[in-house]
């Protein structure tokens, strides 16, 4: 009898940037990959353990955090008091933009460039945008029919430049992955619409690329985390899910939400304060609304270094966490893992 796979969710449909993240961390001879539709579908999937672990998009190096992770990891309804952060991956995002005409993008039938006045790539100064940057790809097809464009809300703002100077104007409808834009414009038979996706994307639903690297910068990167399901072991204590710690590079990143009393003036500094304390770099902070009064906001930090488990003695984390939990309204430990930043990958 053939053992089952290690189930892994992740922000699908196929082809999604997700995807990618995963199939690089989880090869599917050993693991069973279950694409998603959303991210909260992934973090449900891993806290009510039908999944093993969970693959979501965090941020990305143009155009910032993922807010709907964010939010989840907020948890402001308690929905997933076992979800932590047990490893990270980055991937390249190099997007193109796919439709129904020139299908078969790239080959013999690819049609030849549309000269027009915008084929210069050239945008109109205006007082809102003085200086416009000139995207550096080029339509390879004819954009002129596009009425409609689909993907993931984080896709618009890596594209700008190209967005502005080819497509102004152009109604744009959020989907909830790149992958899932591509599969809405292959199912419309109009030839007006369009979506932001990946290059795999078109591939697997024969669409035409009508440009390619269209990302405002070339060394465009999404950052992913791997979620997992803390076991709470007989003390009550999470346990972290990854049991495999690397001492051999001692390398490691935590995530902490904290609330703090908005009245009291210098709450957020004393709370950071506990970090520099103990020599803890902050390597990035982020807020987002409480959820409890209007302009209060929890806030996310990420430090390097990760907390000890029980029996392992008392690191800076664990100290800092200490003391952090005097200082602050309320706190939540989101995991430790592994710094990948600058590993090959
Ligand atoms: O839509 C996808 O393909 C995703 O995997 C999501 C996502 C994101 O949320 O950041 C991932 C990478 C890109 O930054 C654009 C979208």
């Amino acid at each position: 009898m053939t053992e089952e796979k290690p189930v892994v969710a992740f922000l699908g449909p196929k082809a999604s940037y997700t995807h990618q993240a995963t199939i690089d961390n989880f090869p599917s001879a050993a693991y069973d990959l279950s694409p998603q539709i959303t991210i909260e579908d992934v973090f449900n999937a891993v806290q009510n353990s039908t999944a093993y672990r969970g693959v979501v998009p965090f941020e990305n190096s143009t155009n910032g955090s993922v807010v709907f992770t964010l939010d989840l990891f907020a948890d402001l309804n308690s929905k997933y008091p076992d979800i932590l952060v047990c490893g990270e991956a980055y991937v390249k995002v190099k997007h193109c933009l796919l439709g129904n005409q020139g299908k078969f993008g790239g080959g013999p039938s690819t049609p030849a460039i549309i000269e027009s006045p915008l084929s210069s790539g050239a945008v109109t100064p205006t007082i809102l945008n003085p200086l416009p940057t000139k995207p550096s790809a080029r339509p390879i097809g004819d954009l002129r029919g596009i009425k409609r464009l689909y993907s993931h809300p984080q896709a618009w703002g890596q594209c700008k430049s190209f967005l502005n100077t080819y497509l102004k104007g152009v109604e744009r409808l959020d989907v909830s992955s790149t992958s899932r834009a591509a599969e809405i414009v292959a199912g419309d038979g109009s030839g007006e619409s369009a979506a932001i996706s990946s290059g795999i994307a078109a591939r697997i639903h024969g669409l035409g690329i009508l440009a390619r690297g269209i990302e405002d910068r070339g060394d465009n990167e999404t950052r992913f985390f791997v979620i997992g399901r803390a076991t709470t072991a007989a003390n009550g204590i999470s346990e972290h899910p990854d049991t495999t710690i690397n001492t051999a590079t001692q390398n490691y990143k935590s995530l902490i939400s904290f609330t703090v009393d908005h009245n009291n003036p210098g709450a957020l500094a004393h709370s950071l304060s506990v970090f520099e304390k103990y020599g803890l770099n902050l390597t990035s902070i982020n807020t987002r609304p409480s959820g409890t009064e209007n302009w209060n906001y929890i806030f996310f930090v990420e430090i390097k270094g990760r907390r000890l488990e029980d029996g392992e003695g008392e690191g800076a984390v664990n100290q800092a966490l200490g003391d952090l939990k005097d200082v602050c309204r309320g706190f939540r430990w989101l995991g430790s893992w592994e710094n990948r930043l600058g590993r090959e990958r």
